[in-house]
């Protein structure tokens, strides 16, 4: 039966995309009967004038059963009546192909596609045929992504060969396929295939299928009654969608996928060009994988329909007028669909009698002829009536039996072949494949023979190619990999290295550092002590007064036995003028006279005038020395209102100097108490020691006043005795003087000598008294002027020593140049006190950061021996690994050697069990109930066989484009 492909065509509504550019909708449907489209601004004239007719037109809005229902639905039942079917869905991206072709929700009443439709009505038809009929429904799902065809229940097998033999059709070899008794089993299956999918996201479609999908399902067919059977096959196609790259955006991978779908999908044009223009001797089927699986549904063995996807919209009006163009075209392919029956038992013995029946009558009339040459040849003449004939040649009974030869009256030369018209008609049922030329079936059944041989051993050789590339690959990703570990590695080993480098010159540097510093400690260490020392210095000055006041008759130091024999060298300095002086002389000129006023007294009348004016002599020296002695006392009390003054101003300056040093006091004080974290333990410390020097002076020289004030009251005693010493030495000059003064006149007058002499010894005896006198008084005014030198002396030493205390402690104390330097000095104490604390901080932070460094050093030097450790280790490892890739690879060569041995279905088999036993579902029973020899129950088992999930796991794993997120790739659905 020959006809036409069928084409509908189908519109969605406009995309968000074509709204953003405007939505202009450029296409109308006015005609009744649903057939024509129209472009409202398509040409006026010509053969598109009137627009597009096809066996349907679908526009916007069409509900997916009434696709279903008016375009697809018939086609089922030719399946199930044998016949080839194709379905396939053509559009530029994004047209809705995949939409129509599978839905968007295959729970979905109103949303779910056709294949789950044409599915489920397959299973209605088959519940509803007669009970004799019996089926076995198997699908297989594939895709032609890049060119290779990819089994989506297997993806692994991602480069299965299209093979052709005069027996079966195309086919392709080693495509897994399960059988299935009820559309759950379908979906679970268009769902795991679905998973495996190749799609990827493009500017048109957010979905876009990169790969044709197809989805075949056979039906096989037996008369239980007659044992007759047929088989169809049903292929749904979801081509991949023509697309402008300059609109999709492809670019990398897509684009290579768009450069691979747009060769196949012109290489589809130039099949149905060559089908179509009526004079193409060649049809170009091998030009792509694609036109190769449809051979059967263009210009073959097949019921097809083509829908034709279009957008609306004037944005993409050019691929929409391109599509159109493109079913108009392929509306008239014809294609020749038989019945792919099998005969039944009965009626091949019959044919098989019948072909014996032949064969008897064939070898009737060939002996026949046989005998008839004999007899010419023996020259012997053949009437014309004997002459050997088929239609005359009588068969025996039995098949085998030799027919009698009957008169030949062959009108027609005998065919050289046997007419089997039951065989021929049997080969006729069969799938072909459509003679390509002048090659008669003999020479195109060995070119098929040898195509698929060649074929095999491409695929062969293309896998080995395939597994030797990704194991290569494998290994240079690995290479790559341990390189780049490597070089990480050694990278980190230079840093760590430059570290390590880094941190021993540090070290280094710490340590120098370190040692400078302790240097520099060491340094001021001792100017710390210089300046300790320095402080005592002063410490010691300022307590000097003290010491010195409170310290007389101690002098067990330099100083105080320097001060003493000061003072003994000044008492004897005073001292020598009494005791070698004026003194000892008027003394000694007393004794004489008195020696003489003896011996004038003894002699009567022996002291000459010379003697008189010595004694008067001696009286003018008595009077000088009391003068001196007079003035002498003067000198003293005047050194003492002078001492008196030096106490008096001493007072001033002490008590100045203590209200200064009060000040300075209460300044320190207010300045500790604002800064009472400023100043630290040392400036208290020198506060308290200046206090303490201050309470030590303080007492010193209050001791020092007291003894001055005691010392005055010394000199007003010693003056008192002085002038009383003077008053008895005037008067004993006085007496001298009267004494002379008898003297003179005794001698003067000479009268009265026993008066005279009277007077002499009284004179004499009041002079040896007086001189006796005298003599105490010298001696104890000696005893009192030692003393008073003493004094005097140890005064002048206390004196001098005050002032020397005094500036002292007006350098030290009262003077602002002084404080600036206590204050500097204290300052510089604080500040070497803090540099020396920075110092000992920075030595312990040094020493710190050389253990921390040391530590760290310590850890680096650890880590690169681990790291060289893990190297080392990785190294091995990478040996290890290598020698277990060997090994892999040397299992998998035995393996796959061991599999090349093996027939290709068993390994189908022994992946996947889920639908590998055939389910016979019987007509007018339930459906899914199993057949006669059912399989056990492996249907419902295979839906959750791990073969499926872990073939869907590969399959996830194993495709490089992203899997489609639509609902039958939810394994949840
Ligand atoms: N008739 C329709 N009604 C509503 N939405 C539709 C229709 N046809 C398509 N769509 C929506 O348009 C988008 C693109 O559809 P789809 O993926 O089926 O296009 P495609 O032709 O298969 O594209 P590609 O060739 O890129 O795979 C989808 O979101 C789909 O749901």
């Amino acid at each position: 039966m020959s006809g036409n492909v069928k084409v509908v065509s189908r519109f969605r509504p406009p995309n968000s995309l074509e709204l953003k550019e405007g939505g202009d909708i450029v296409v109308d449907f006015d005609d009744s009967e649903g057939t024509t489209v129209k472009l409202r601004n398509g040409p006026t004239s010509g053969p598109e004038a009137a627009g597009f007719t096809f066996d349907r037109v679908f526009p916007m809005g069409t509900h997916q059963q009434d696709v279903f229902e008016y375009g697809i639905k018939e086609t089922v039942d030719d399946v199930l009546n044998g016949y080839n079917g194709t379905i396939f869905a053509y559009g530029q991206t994004g047209s809705g192909k995949t939409f129509t072709m599978m839905g968007s929700d295959i729970d979905s009443e109103d949303l779910k596609g056709i294949i789950p439709r044409i599915t489920e009505q397959i299973f209605t038809n088959i519940a509803i045929s007669p009970p004799h009929l019996e089926y076995l429904v198997k699908v297989s799902y594939m895709e032609i992504y890049m060119e290779r065809i990819r089994d989506l229940l297997a993806p692994q097998n991602d480069n299965l060969q299209i093979h052709e033999e005069k027996s079966r059709g195309v086919y392709i070899k080693g495509l897994s396929d399960y059988y299935v008794s009820d559309q759950s089993e379908v979906y679970e299956i268009m769902r795991q295939g679905g998973l495996a999918r190749a799609v990827s996201s493009t500017n048109m479609n957010a979905e876009s299928s990169r790969s044709h999908s197809i989805f075949l399902v056979t039906i096989q067919q037996r008369n239980t009654e007659t044992g007759s059977q047929k088989s169809g096959n049903l292929y749904l196609v979801d081509l991949a969608g023509s697309e402008k790259v300059g609109k999709t955006g492809a670019s990398g991978q897509t684009l290579e996928e768009a450069k691979k779908i747009n060769k196949s999908l012109s290489a589809l044009g130039m099949v149905i060009n060559a089908l179509t223009d009526g004079k193409s001797s060649h049809i170009p089927y091998r030009d792509s994988k694609l036109t190769r699986i449809l051979q059967e549904s263009l210009g073959g063995n097949s019921r097809t329909t083509l829908i034709i996807n279009c957008s609306p919209c004037y944005y993409n009006q050019d691929e929409t007028i391109s599509t159109l163009r493109f079913g108009v075209r392929a509306k008239s392919i014809k294609n020749k669909a038989r019945v792919n029956a099998e005969l039944s038992p009965a009626e091949l013995k019959a044919l098989l009698k019948k072909a014996q029946a032949d064969a008897a009558r064939q070898q009737a009339y060939i002996t026949a002829l046989e005998t008839e040459v004999k007899r010419w040849r023996s020259g012997a003449q053949v009437a014309e009536s004997e002459w050997a004939d088929l239609s005359k040649v009588v068969v025996g009974a039995s098949a085998g039996e030799s027919g009698t030869i009957a008169p030949a009256s062959a009108s027609r030369p005998p065919s050289t072949r046997p007419i089997t018209p039951a065989i021929e008609a049997l080969r006729e049922s069969r799938p072909e494949t459509p003679s390509s030329g002048s090659m008669d079936k003999d020479e195109r059944d060995e070119f098929l023979r040898r195509e698929n041989e060649l074929a095999d051993q491409v695929t062969e050789r293309e896998n080995a190619l395939k597994e030797t590339r990704a194991k290569l690959q494998e290994a240079e990703d690995e290479l790559a990999f341990l390189r780049e570990r490597e070089a990480e590695l050694s990278e980190t080993n230079k840093t760590y290295a430059k570290d390590s480098e880094e941190l021993k010159l540090a070290h280094d540097r710490l340590i120098y550092e370190h040692k400078e510093t302790t240097i520099s400690v060491d340094i001021l260490k001792e100017q710390i002590q210089d300046l300790h020392t320095e402080i005592e210095d002063l410490r010691r000055s300022a307590n000097e007064p003290g010491r010195s006041a409170t310290g007389v008759g101690q002098s067990a130091d330099p100083a105080q036995a320097d001060r003493d024999r000061k003072k003994a060298e000044l008492v004897g300095q005073m001292m020598e003028g009494y005791t070698a002086g004026a003194f000892t002389a008027l003394e000694q000129q007393v004794r004489e006279s008195l020696s003489k006023l003896d011996l004038v007294a003894g002699d009567k009348g022996n002291l000459s005038s010379e003697d008189i004016a010595k004694i008067k002599g001696l009286f003018d020296d008595s009077q000088s020395v009391a003068r001196e002695n007079t003035e002498r006392a003067q000198q003293a009390e005047e050194q003492n209102k002078l001492l008196a003054q030096s106490r008096d101003e001493l007072e001033d300056r002490f008590a100045k100097l203590e209200a200064e040093y009060d000040e300075l006091l209460d300044k320190t004080m207010q300045n500790d108490e604002t800064n009472a974290t400023g100043y630290n333990d040392a400036a208290q410390e020198v506060r308290l020691k200046l206090e303490a020097q201050y309470a030590s002076k303080r007492e010193a020289h209050l001791g020092e006043i007291a003894d001055l004030k005691r010392q005055l009251e010394l000199r007003a005693n010693e003056k008192a005795k002085l002038q009383n010493n003077h008053e008895v030495l005037r008067s004993a000059y006085d007496e001298l003087k009267r004494a002379l003064a008898v003297t003179s006149a005794a001698a003067d007058g000479g009268k009265n000598l026993a008066e005279e002499a009277r007077e002499m010894e009284r004179v004499r005896r009041s002079m040896t008294t007086q001189l006796a006198e005298f003599d105490n008084m010298r001696k104890n005014l000696m005893r009192d002027l030692q003393n008073r030198c003493e004094k005097v002396v140890e005064l002048e030493l206390a004196l001098d020593t005050t002032r020397e205390h005094s500036n002292n402690l007006i350098r030290n104390s009262n003077v602002k140049s002084q404080a600036k330097k206590m204050a500097h000095l204290e300052h510089n104490l604080n500040n070497l006190v803090r540099v020396q604390k920075s110092l000992v901080d920075q030595n312990t932070q040094l020493k710190k950061d050389i253990n921390a460094s040391t530590k760290k050093l310590m850890n680096r030097q650890d880590r690169i021996a681990q790291l060289e450790q893990q190297f080392a280790e990785a190294q091995a490892d990478l040996k290890r690994a290598n020698e277990r890739f060997d090994d892999q690879v040397a299992n998998l060569k035995q393996a796959m050697s061991h599999r090349q041995a093996k027939p290709a279905g068993a390994q189908t088999g022994a992946a996947l069990g889920f639908g590998r036993i055939a389910k016979p579902i019987r007509g007018g029973g339930p459906i899914g109930q199993p057949g006669p020899q059912p399989g056990p129950g492996a249907a419902a088992q295979g839906l959750r066989h791990p073969g499926i999930a872990s073939a869907q796991a590969q399959s996830i794993d194993s495709s490089s484009p992203k899997a489609r997120s639509s609902w039958f790739f939810s394994a949840t659905k």
